[in-house]
């Protein structure tokens, strides 16, 4: 498999230099050269397999080359082996067609680990067979920071420095990324928010003698890999509940896009997904682009689902890039627009395909409160904020009844103990293998909004 950039102006990649590469040269973002198409019967046969092995059938045909088959399987053994949970991503009942699609049962506690741990192993073993040393920078609303650390913690030849934003990440969150121990981690704390970390990130990347000097790498959903390892739960969940005979749909709680995106990739592949809902909090440029089919940078607003605040979606541009026939200099005119207007229009064509494949719903912190409660009360389950966005969106949006729906459960309830308490009178406790994280002592650089500022302290503070 190739893979080309959005912008239509960068070099195409195999998949492991995509991989590697993180944002593309030209600014834009990696995507498969083509999507390619499963056959029912491909798609009936994933039925009842463990997860590893769905996980190799699915990512094998984008994979390619990059590794042997036997070197492939191995890593996602690797990968998955530290998971709480047999079943890895399992589904859980909370209504008579309804269902939660458990994704914090890695390491950290949020669906990140599923792409992160797989990460953590792929660069391992390319960075081995090249002998290259590389500083990965991240941006984190709360939870891709303490996965990523997690994953590329004490690791040879890496360094990982995370920008989160200053205050706006709940009490769990941040001690995952500042206590960590180990000398290759450094958590940043930038004076601004998610919106602004991401940016600088990807400003980081466009200073290409920087990202030369350092050997720059990418874990967040700019990087294909992730959005990729994402694919697989839908197809997992969807199998288990009886496609591809029958159509499933999805309520994805939504920031950067990356997690829904990885469901649309599903449905290109041939899953059978009937809606892809949106769910959005109130920083909710998705749910007003679908409503008015304009894209309209906002102020981000601080909420009880912290790691959804954000105001630009990074993988909205993947699917541009399909809206608009994949034609590169159409997305790089657009991303063009946001950057000087804040702002783009999509023209009508691109906005009914773009209601054509997803629904959304924006949902108010009240009744966030309300979907953790009412699930309490209806299920015994104490949920997440994040979890509770799309819970109530999936009561909105719910369409045939006879279809099922899967909310996308992305992490546990424990990682915002305060949000939680404050909605049902439950406080959520750690698992035992961290429950001392509130006493370990912490390590953060304060940084400023500043490109300069921030490249400096990498290059001065990287051990590999
Ligand atoms: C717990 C949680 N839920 C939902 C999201 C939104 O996912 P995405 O950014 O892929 O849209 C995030 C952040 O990515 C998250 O950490
Ligand atoms: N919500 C995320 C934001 C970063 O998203 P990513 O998927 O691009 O890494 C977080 O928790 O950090």
């Amino acid at each position: 498999m190739r893979y080309i950039s959005t912008r239509g102006a960068a070099p195409e990649l195999g998949f492991e230099d995509a991989m590697l590469a993180g944002l593309a040269r030209d600014g834009g973002l990696y995507v498969p050269a083509s999507w390619p198409r499963f056959s029912e019967a491909e798609i009936a046969a994933l039925a009842g397999l463990p997860y590893e092995e769905v996980a190799f059938r699915v990512m094998w045909p984008f994979v390619g080359e990059a590794f042997s088959e036997a070197e492939f399987r191995d890593i996602i053994a690797r990968a998955y082996a530290g998971f709480d949970h047999v079943a890895r991503c399992p589904l859980s009942q909370i209504g008579p067609n309804d269902w939660l699609l458990e994704l914090f049962h890695g390491p950290t506690l949020a669906f990140k680990d599923v792409a992160m741990q797989l990460i953590g192993q792929l660069f391992e073993a390319s960075l081995k067979r090249s002998g290259k040393r590389i500083t990965i920078v991240g941006a984190t609303s709360g939870d891709t920071g303490s996965a990523a650390i997690e994953a590329f913690r004490g690791r040879e030849g890496v360094d990982v420095f995370i920008l989160f934003p200053d205050g706006r990440v709940s009490e769990v969150q941040r001690r995952q990324m500042t206590t960590p121990g180990d000398a290759n981690v450094h958590a940043l704390a930038i004076a601004g928010d998610f919106d602004d970390a991401q940016a600088r990130v990807k400003d980081m990347f466009n200073d290409h003698a920087f990202r030369d000097a350092v050997g720059l790498a990418g874990v967040n959903s700019i990087n294909w890999a992730r959005v990729l390892a994402q694919a697989v739960y839908y197809f997992t969940a969807a199998v288990a509940l009886g496609a591809p005979h029958r159509k499933v749909s999805f309520t994805v709680p939504t920031g950067n896009f990356g997690d829904v995106f990885a469901g649309y990739v599903a449905k290109r592949m041939g899953l059978p997904i009937d809606r892809l809902v949106i769910a959005t909090n109130q920083n909710d440029i998705l749910h007003r682009t679908l409503e008015s089919g304009a894209y309209v940078k906002g102020r981000v607003e601080p909420s009880i689902s912290p790691s959804m605040d954000i105001q630009v979606s990074s993988n909205f541009e993947r699917l541009l890039f399909d809206l608009y026939d994949r034609e590169g200099p159409a997305v790089t005119e657009l991303m063009g627009e946001l950057g000087t207007l804040g702002q783009f229009a999509l023209s009508q064509g691109a906005v009914d395909r773009l209601r054509a494949e997803f629904d959304s719903a924006r949902v108010s912190e009240e009744e966030t409160r309300a979907a953790i409660r009412e699930t309490l009360a209806g299920t015994g389950k104490v949920i997440c904020p994040h979890t509770a966005v799309a819970v109530h969106a999936a009561k909105a949006r719910r369409g045939d009844p006879a279809v099922p729906m899967v909310v996308l459960a992305t992490a546990h309830a424990a990682k915002f103990p305060d949000a939680v308490e404050e909605a049902c009178g439950v406080r959520p406790a750690l698992p035992p293998f961290m429950a001392d994280l509130l006493d370990r002592p912490e390590r953060v650089t304060p940084v400023p909004n500043d490109l300069a500022a921030i490249e400096a302290i990498v290059a001065r503070e990287k051990v590999a």
